[in-house]
């Protein structure tokens, strides 16, 4: 497959507007004040789709087997992964099937009133060259055929893993041909295992025979993985430890913050593991301290890395891209020098949300760092500064915001629909209330900036007889992960938190996320919202905010380019309103 600079823009612009073809394709039928300016969205949509269709049908995750699991398009039961569960929870989303007025939101092309998806992309990322890939790449639907060791593939199919999703298969060929890559891909679309198998392929018990066979040439840590919370981290291990399976799990050690640190390093001791999955501080603490040799590794992968090169971990992470998979006695002058200098290492930087500034880091590795996207891999040096687009405002294409912006393009699941209502700030949590019932959500994540009012909400909806939970960086280790487990078990109807579980985050039946107070920027929105529609399955994102703050919700609109609807909760219903309304 030739990719070309006109492809991959229209790529792009497929996806995003084919998201909106999900979120307004879909029959919902609530009652719709007005949909002319929708069914004008959609026509955008329509077209983005068609350029893709004619270049030969896009891979989705529906085209692949996934598909079956999660039932697209149908009202799913959604399963619990145990625990007590109250009977009114067994059912998944409901956009109000009962109201007799409603209406099938039906894709209309003749009404261009609102701004299509289009004008809200930005002209970003030129790619100048093209990158020959194998047409495979983006049509496998086996595991076998990405060909990864049958002792993998045995283990997966164990797991009830059959096909791999649509990154995996295209990040998992690119990894085993020793690319250092850079993975975008949206939230829950399965980055996780895109570069896990590749790396289990390798090393550990189920790699494949010609690696067997040099196995006694290695020892000591060969994959050192980095997530910027505990809760992903542990996320992470338990995902490394399903796929060796209990008699391996050893294999793999949490260096996470907050556990005991001498214990973790007994076991790095006692264990040889091969692989660690940490924390930046915690890491980097353990190899100062002479307990973690890591200058044999072969692969060294950042998860969220957009967030793990941010200036708060400036220091650990230059101690771990000094360290790890390097010889000792370099140095280097900042957080990206490391990344100049080549070693044995192979680097795999992952997010959702891709800046400029982390392509422009991650380019100076050496060695063809390619960038892989669902439906494209294109070489890193061939993408350019991306161009203004949004307005006047944001016309300074190098300020550190619109690459922030641009980077959340593109991150957000097809499946996802979004809509903001307005309410003063002491009627939030009654909205938040009605919000759930008129959805009849299950699993709700509602999303706060600050802890103390984040308490406030979870009191409120107790009284209100709402099973509530709080999840925040005040809480200890113990604590976060009771809650956690008990939040994935059914015991709580809602999770409130903050940014700590924005990231990575990964509980399957969630339905329904809520922005109690306002995400500081798209990105920081697209990392919230991707906590629902995980792998395909349906979600609704919901932000409540203030009457005077409805215009960044609408900005945030323009820059993710998804529909986010204006909307309120009445009489248990959702009511979804015309835009002339609020504006
Ligand atoms: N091939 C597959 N078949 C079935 N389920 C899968 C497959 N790959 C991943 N999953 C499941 O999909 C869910 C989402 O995967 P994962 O957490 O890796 O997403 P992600 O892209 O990293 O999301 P985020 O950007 O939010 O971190 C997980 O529950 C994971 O176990």
């Amino acid at each position: 497959m030739r990719l070309s600079i006109g492809q991959v823009h229209r790529n792009v612009l497929a996806l995003a507007s084919s998201r909106s073809c999900f979120v307004l394709g879909d029959r919902l039928s609530f009652r719709m004040l007005s949909q002319q300016r929708a069914a004008g969205f959609h026509q955008t949509a329509w077209r983005g789709s068609q350029i893709v269709e004619d270049r030969g049908s896009p891979l989705t995750l529906a085209s692949l087997e996934v598909q079956s699991k999660v039932e697209y398009g149908k009202k799913e039961k959604i399963a619990r992964t145990g625990g007590p569960k109250p009977s009114s929870r067994g059912s998944s989303l409901n956009v109000k099937p009962r109201v007799s007025s409603s209406l099938s939101v039906k894709p209309r092309v003749s009404s261009p009133n609102v701004k299509p998806a289009k004008s809200a992309l930005p002209k970003s990322a030129g790619v100048k060259k093209t990158l020959k890939v194998d047409e495979a790449l983006f049509s496998a639907k086996s595991f076998e055929e990405l060909g990864l060791p049958p002792l993998l593939i045995d283990r997966l199919n164990k797991e009830g893993l059959t096909a791999p999703t649509e990154v995996q298969s295209a990040a998992i060929p690119i990894i085993a041909q020793k690319h250092d890559v850079v993975i975008q891909s949206y939230t829950g679309s399965g980055k996780t295992l895109a570069y896990l198998l590749p790396i289990l392929s390798e090393i550990g018990p189920l790699k494949g025979p010609m690696e067997q066979d040099n196995s006694e040439k290695r020892s000591g840590i060969e994959a050192v993985i980095v997530a910027p919370s505990r809760e992903l981290g542990m996320q992470i291990v338990r995902e490394v430890e399903k796929i060796l399976g209990p008699n391996d799990k050893r294999l793999v050690q949490q260096l996470v913050g907050g556990a005991n640190r001498s214990r973790q390093e007994e076991a790095l001791k006692k264990n040889k593991p091969i692989i660690v999955v940490g924390t930046p501080g915690r890491i980097s603490e353990i190899s100062a301290a002479g307990k973690l040799q890591t200058h044999g590794c072969r692969f060294l992968v950042l998860d969220e890395v957009d967030q793990l090169l941010s200036f708060n971990y400036r220091e650990d992470m230059h101690r771990i891209l000094e360290h790890v998979g390097r010889k000792s006695g370099t140095t280097s002058r900042d957080i990206l020098g490391p990344l100049a200098r080549r070693s044995e290492r192979q680097t795999i930087l992952v997010s959702a949300t891709i800046p400029f500034s982390v392509i422009r880091a991650a380019r100076s590795w050496g060695h063809d760092p390619v960038l892989i996207r669902a439906k494209s891999v294109v070489p890193l040096d061939s993408i350019t500064v991306p161009r203004p687009a949004l307005s006047q405002a944001d016309a300074n294409s190098s300020s550190p915001s619109n690459s922030v912006n641009q980077a959340a393009v593109g991150s957000l699941p097809p499946s996802l629909e979004h809509y903001y209502c307005t309410a003063k700030a002491q009627h939030k949590v009654d909205t938040l209330r009605r919000c759930i019932h008129a959805l009849e959500a299950q699993t709700v994540i509602a999303f706060m900036n600050n802890t103390k009012p984040l308490k406030d909400v979870v009191f409120k909806l107790k009284a209100r007889g709402i099973e509530a939970t709080e999840l925040h960086g005040d809480l200890g280790k113990l604590a976060r992960s009771t809650v956690l487990k008990k939040f994935k078990d059914g015991e709580f109807r809602v999770l409130v938190t903050n940014e700590l579980s924005a990231r990575g985050l990964d509980v399957p039946e969630c339905d329904l996320v809520v922005n109690l107070d306002l995400p500081t920027d798209s990105t920081h929105y697209a990392h919230r919202a991707g906590r629902t529609g995980r792998l395909g399955r349906k979600g609704i994102v919901v932000t409540i905010c203030e009457e005077n703050e409805a215009f960044v919700v609408r900005k945030m609109r323009k820059q993710l380019a998804v529909a986010i609807k204006p909307c309120e909760f009445t009489e248990g219903e959702l009511v979804v309103h015309k835009e002339e309304d609020v504006e």
